[in-house]
This record gives C-alpha cells, structure tokens and sequence, in this order.
C-alpha cells in the first residue's frame, strides 16, 4: 500500500496537524491502493503563512526567472510522466493509454502553453496612444487557493497552479480526496523544479473541512474552483465575507447540434465517442445530441452501433477500451439516472442499468444512448458525469438554437454541418464559452470556460494567466512609451 500521508507545506514533506487517514480507492478492483491524510484549518493555516511569505519575494520576481522555473518543472514533469499516468490510472481508472497520452500529457500541454504566454504577456503598458502617462500595470493577485476535481486531475491542477505561479502568485493546492495520488506526484516534481519555499503547497483533504478553510481564510486573496455548480456555489459564500476574487470552472450539459447536410456517419460517431471518453466523466462532454429529424432515425442507428460496439476494459491493460467510473457512489448516480430516463420515457437503443457483461466488480457501466430524449426530461437537464447520451430530434435551425441553450448551464456546444454559413450564424447564437465545429479540437492556449452556471473566468492561454492579476492604473507616469 503507497503511503502518502505528509503534505507539503513551506517547501518540505510535513505531518498533518491531527492525524486522520483516508485510503484511496482503485475504481477497477473497488480496492484501496494508497492511503492519505486529511487535512484541517491548522493545517491551511501553516500553508498560509508560508505561501504569504513567499509572496513578498516570489510576486516580485522576473519574467525571465518565472520561465526558467517553468522550464525546469517541464523537464520533469517529462521524466515522470510514465509515473504520473499510472497514478491516474489507479485513482479515478483511466484506461492507462489514455491516461498517458491523454490524462498525463495534457499537463505537458499546458506547461508549455503557458511558456508561450508567459513569453509574450504584457506585464505593463501604456493606457492607449492618447494617454501614456497612465501606466497599466498586471500584478499578482496574492495567495491563491487552488481547488481540484478527480475527473481530469492533472489538467485541472496544470491549469491552475502553472499560471498562478507564473503570474507571480503563491498557492495552495486542494486536490480532490478521490484522486489525490497524481497531485502528490506533482508535488514531487515541484520539490524537484527548485521553486522557492512556500511558493507551492499541498494539503490533501475534502471539501468541508479544508476546501471550506481556505474558502473562509482571510490569508487567501483569490479561490480558484474547478468541480460541481454545487460547491462552487459553497466556495463562493464561504469566499464572500473576505471578497476574494473567485475564479470558477463548473458543470455542462452540451448541446451538440447535428444538421442533416453533415457528414452523418462520422459526425454521430465522434459525438458518442467524445461522450464515453473518459466514461463519460468530463466537463465538457456533448451529451445531449440534437439531431435534424430528416436524419434522427439513421443517426440513432449509428449511435446505437457506434455504443455496443464501444469496449469496457480493465484500465491497467493496454487498449481503447472505456474504464470504469470513478467511485461507488458516482456508479450509483449513473444507475439512477439511466433508471430515471427509463421511466421518464425515453428509448434505450444501447446499454442500461447494470455492469457489462462479464464484469462483477469495479464500479463498471454500460455505454448508454437514450433516444426519444425531450429537453425536459431529467437526462436532459442533469450533467450525468457518465457514459449516458441523450438524443432530441428538432425540425429547424431556431429550434436547435433553442433547445441547445435551454439549461442553465453554458460550458460548451458542438455544431456539425457542411454549410459554413448556418455554422457562423449558429455558433453566434450559442449561449456557450466554447464552441466546437465539425471535430475542431480545443487549442490549450484558448480560453476553456463557460457562461451561466457552468462558471466564472477562464483558465487557459492569456486568459488563465490574466485570472491570476489584478490591473492596477498609475497616473502621472512620466517615461511610458513602451
Ligand atoms: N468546467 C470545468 O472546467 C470542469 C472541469 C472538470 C470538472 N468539472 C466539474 O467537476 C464536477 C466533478 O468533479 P467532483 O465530483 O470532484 O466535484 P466536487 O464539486 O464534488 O469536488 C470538486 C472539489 O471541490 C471540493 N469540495 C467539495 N465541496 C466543497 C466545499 N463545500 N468547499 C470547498 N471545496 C469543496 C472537493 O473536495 C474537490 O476537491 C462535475 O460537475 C464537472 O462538470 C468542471
């Protein structure tokens, strides 16, 4: 059994205050593979403490020592990106191809988006042609508490702690309880880039105890949140009597709209495999999939193909297979819903309640497609976080618009078509803060964030790095040509 029971706080590997164990569960086999602790106010408080030390030499550092760092942490976050993968794989059963070469490398990715950014941000600037004895100036916000979900662990985290410390902030890193084991692995590999002390801290522990600490801590200038609407609502109150700058990256229901001119077969069949990517469990998934009724009845037969025809595997094993869900408790949402879309009417055309033939333990689901699904039903309206899709007919162009912003979230939203006109005007009109045409993938430099209940800010590209400073306007500035 891995032991990871310290924190890292003020640049060593220290014991918690109180000591209380959690094991981390392996969603393949429902069995623990590594224990951690569970951390409380005492010990945000010491990380608080280092990271607003730090802070007085760290914000004041160069671009070019903050590139260097960056560098340094993507050397070895190369090394050990084999290491990484595994951990992912064991704590949330990311199939390991999948967590190598998706889960793990998005972390590279973003290392070296920000590199790119960091390279060309404009730290300071004249207001504009007219004024230029008004200095604008971009300063780190402070202390920042970096708060993760389980289901991307290493995205999530990159794209919170990467700019925040290249923005010249210090941070205090909350992974989820549920896969914590690629956060301490990060950890390591700060310890290992040489990073100041106090700069990065790590405490493991769950959302009411620590999560709530440092939402409330009036040492923390800004939270950044990433998981459900639920608790971002939760860090949001718990963040308001202090007014810290909060930064949120919450659920979706996308809409992922399907005109009849669109290439048929390749466009359903990448909307289901996008849907059962990572069983189902990401933010951004297409789930509701509305298809021009011209076309809905051959769609759903592809989509039906497309999902029995999709593997279930055991995620230590090399292959394209779909893992198991996360946790027990993730498997008995999913089953709930499949059971509530039953009820609710709509056609199961693939998949269902249950494990896949041939699996009786691990937290296992069937690749699910609903058809006959209307916008009202719960499987509609509901981010599901499994591999469950919803398809809704519509007859016109304003009634795909319609139905495709009627939820309250706003994350994401997919077009398919072959009439570049109707796709300009659509993706206009989608109430979304990304917008996918055609199988386009998302660059890591873009901005990856949503409207509505799906979130506050971006993270990504210049405008991750921006959620992380303040603008602070000089005037009487006498040298600001440049
Ligand atoms: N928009 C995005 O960028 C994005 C990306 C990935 C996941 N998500 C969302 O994350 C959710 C799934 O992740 P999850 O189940 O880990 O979410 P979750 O909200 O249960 O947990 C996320 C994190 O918040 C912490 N937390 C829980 N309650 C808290 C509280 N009251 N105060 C402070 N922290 C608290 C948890 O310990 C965990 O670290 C989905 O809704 C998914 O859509 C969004």
């Amino acid at each position: 059994m891995l032991r990871k029971t310290d924190f890292y706080i003020n640049g060593k590997w220290i014991a918690p205050a109180v000591a209380k164990e959690l094991e981390v569960i392996n969603p393949a086999d429902e069995q623990a593979f590594a224990v951690i602790s569970l951390g409380s106010a005492a010990d945000v408080d010491k990380a608080v403490s280092a990271a607003r030390k730090a802070f007085i030499s760290w914000s004041i550092t160069s671009r070019e020592e903050r590139l260097a760092w960056l560098e340094r942490l993507l050397a070895v976050y190369e090394t050990r990106i084999a290491d990484m993968a595994t951990a992912i794989s064991s704590e949330m059963g990311a199939p390991i191809k999948m967590a190598l070469d998706e889960q793990a490398a998005s972390g590279t990715a973003h290392i070296k988006a920000f590199i790119r950014t960091l390279k060309n941000f404009k730290f300071e600037r004249p207001l504009d042609e007219r004024n230029k004895t008004t200095r604008i100036a971009y300063e780190p916000i402070g202390v920042c508490g970096l708060i993760t979900p389980w289901n991307w662990p290493m995205n999530q985290v990159v794209l919170k702690v990467v700019p925040a410390i290249a923005a010249g902030c210090t941070v205090i890193l909350k992974p989820s309880e549920i896969a914590p084991i690629s956060s301490v692995i990060f950890a390591e590999m700060v310890d290992a880039s040489g990073l100041p002390a106090g700069v990065f801290n790590l405490v493991n522990g769950d959302g009411p105890s620590v999560g709530e600490a440092m939402s409330r801590h009036p040492g923390i200038d800004m939270m950044s949140f990433t998981g459900s609407t639920r608790a971002g609502v939760a860090v949001t109150k718990a963040a308001a009597e202090t007014v810290k700058r909060v930064s949120l990256e919450l659920g979706g229901k996308s809409p992922n709209i399907v005109f009849a001119d669109a290439d048929l077969e390749a466009a359903i069949t990448r909307g289901v495999s996008h849907v059962f990517n990572n069983t189902g469990q990401s933010c951004n998934a297409p789930t509701r999939m509305l298809v021009e009724r011209s076309v809905y009845d051959k769609a759903t037969e592809i989509a039906a193909a497309a999902a029995k025809a999709t593997k279930v595997g055991d995620p230590s094993q090399d292959g394209d297979h779909m893992g198991p869900l996360v946790s027990e408790m993730q498997f008995n949402k999913v089953q709930g819903l499949i059971e509530q879309g039953i009820k609710e009417g709509a056609r199961l055309i693939a998949g269902g309640a249950g494990r896949p033939e041939g699996f009786n333990r691990g937290y296992y689901v069937r690749p699910t497609v609903f058809a006959d699904v209307n916008n009202d039903m719960t499987i509609a309206r509901e981010e599901i976080f499994g591999p469950v899709l919803a398809m809704i007919p519509f007859d016109t162009e304003e009634e795909a618009v319609e139905i495709a912003n009627d939820t309250p979230y706003g994350l994401a939203a997919y077009i398919q078509s072959g009439d570049s006109e109707r796709i300009r005007r659509v993706s206009k009109q989608l109430r979304a803060g990304m917008v996918r045409i055609n199988g386009a993938s998302h660059a890591a430099d873009a901005p990856f964030g949503g409207y509505k209940q799906s979130g506050i800010g971006r993270e990504g590209g210049h405008w991750g790095l921006e959620d992380f400073l303040e603008v602070k306007a000089i005037s009487g500035w006498e040298d600001s040509a440049a």
